[in-house]
């Protein structure tokens, strides 16, 4: 399927500092995509270039549709009132779905004629998500969107995107730093590390395609040898690995499939591994 947001060697620098270094990754159409990263991973470097704020210095990015982005820190103007939000949404954006908006905010129970800056964090998210989704996106792009907010307003929110994902033809890319909170409802997974695309899948294939093995420490050796290990851990007699692929092993070692966390944590501790689409890029390093 064609991909609504795809990036081909991408590199974005600041100065004399590569951001974004030989990026490459895609996320089909109708998918709710997670980037994850450590600190200065790229993921908001990413988002930018995507949402066209700032310019590839190689590479290419490529959108398909329009897309609606909500920053991190939320552009909303604090002296404006809700319902002014919504009149300069409806001045600015041709598409602008000013029935959905008022319908989310008054389900919400945000009143129209509060002025931004005394709403709550998790209202003033809800604003900027429903500023977002009136605009009908294409893909909707969100830095950290739950970043301070309490459980039950990270839930609320995710539950919004979901709705919009089921309602419209709408493909998300989101980051966060909790990957639990992204179990639930990405079904795409993107890992950057060190401005580099680690990771970029189909969340199910990824885990379906990856074993927690535990087992005798003096047997690791002959299991790295026939399988890609992406992380090794463990101590004293018993090793724990993640590798991929699904190998026949010897009955001492027992074998599950990873969690979302464990995936992340495997790849983010092994920088030179990769999980990415297209033979020339399977298993880099592994
Ligand atoms: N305006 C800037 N000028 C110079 N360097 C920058 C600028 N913005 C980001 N960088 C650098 O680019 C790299 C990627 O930063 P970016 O903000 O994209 O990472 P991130 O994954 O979003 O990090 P975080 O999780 O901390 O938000 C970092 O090394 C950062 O120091």
């Amino acid at each position: 399927m064609t991909p609504v947001l795809e990036t081909t060697g991408l590199g974005v620098r600041y100065g004399r500092t590569w951001a974004l270094r030989d990026c490459s990754l895609a996320v089909p159409r109708g998918r709710v995509a997670a980037l994850v990263g450590p600190n200065g991973a790229g993921k908001t470097t990413l988002m930018h270039t995507a949402v066209g704020l700032l310019k590839p210095s190689a590479g290419q990015v490529t959108v398909r549709g329009e897309v609606a982005f909500v920053a991190q820190d939320k552009p909303l103007y604090d002296g404006f009132t809700v319902a002014e939000m919504l009149t300069f949404g409806r001045r600015m954006n041709p598409r602008w779905d000013d029935e959905a908006a008022r319908g989310r905010l008054a389900g919400l129970g945000i009143p129209l004629e509060r002025r931004v800056g005394r709403l709550s964090g998790g209202q003033q998210a809800q604003v900027a998500l429903t500023l977002a989704l009136a605009r009908h996106p294409g893909l909707l792009v969100l830095d950290e969107p739950l970043a301070n907010l309490d459980p039950l307003a990270r839930h609320d929110v995710m539950r919004a995107v979901m709705a919009e994902v089921a309602a419209h033809e709408l493909t998300v890319l989101l980051s966060s730093h909790v990957v639990s909170d992204l179990e639930d409802t990405c079904d795409w997974l993107i890992v950057l590390n060190g401005g580099r695309a680690q990771v970029s899948g189909d969340i199910e294939d990824l885990l379906d395609g990856h074993r927690v093995l535990t087992g005798p420490a003096e047997l690791a050796e002959g299991v790295a040898a026939r399988t890609r290990v992406v992380a090794a851990g463990g101590s004293g007699r018993q090793t724990t690995l993640l590798v991929r692929d699904r190998p026949v092993l010897d009955p001492r070692w027992s074998a599950r499939r990873p969690g979302l966390d464990e995936l992340v944590m495997a790849y983010l501790r092994s920088p030179g591994s990769a999980a990415l689409p297209g033979p020339a890029r399977q298993g880099v390093g592994a």
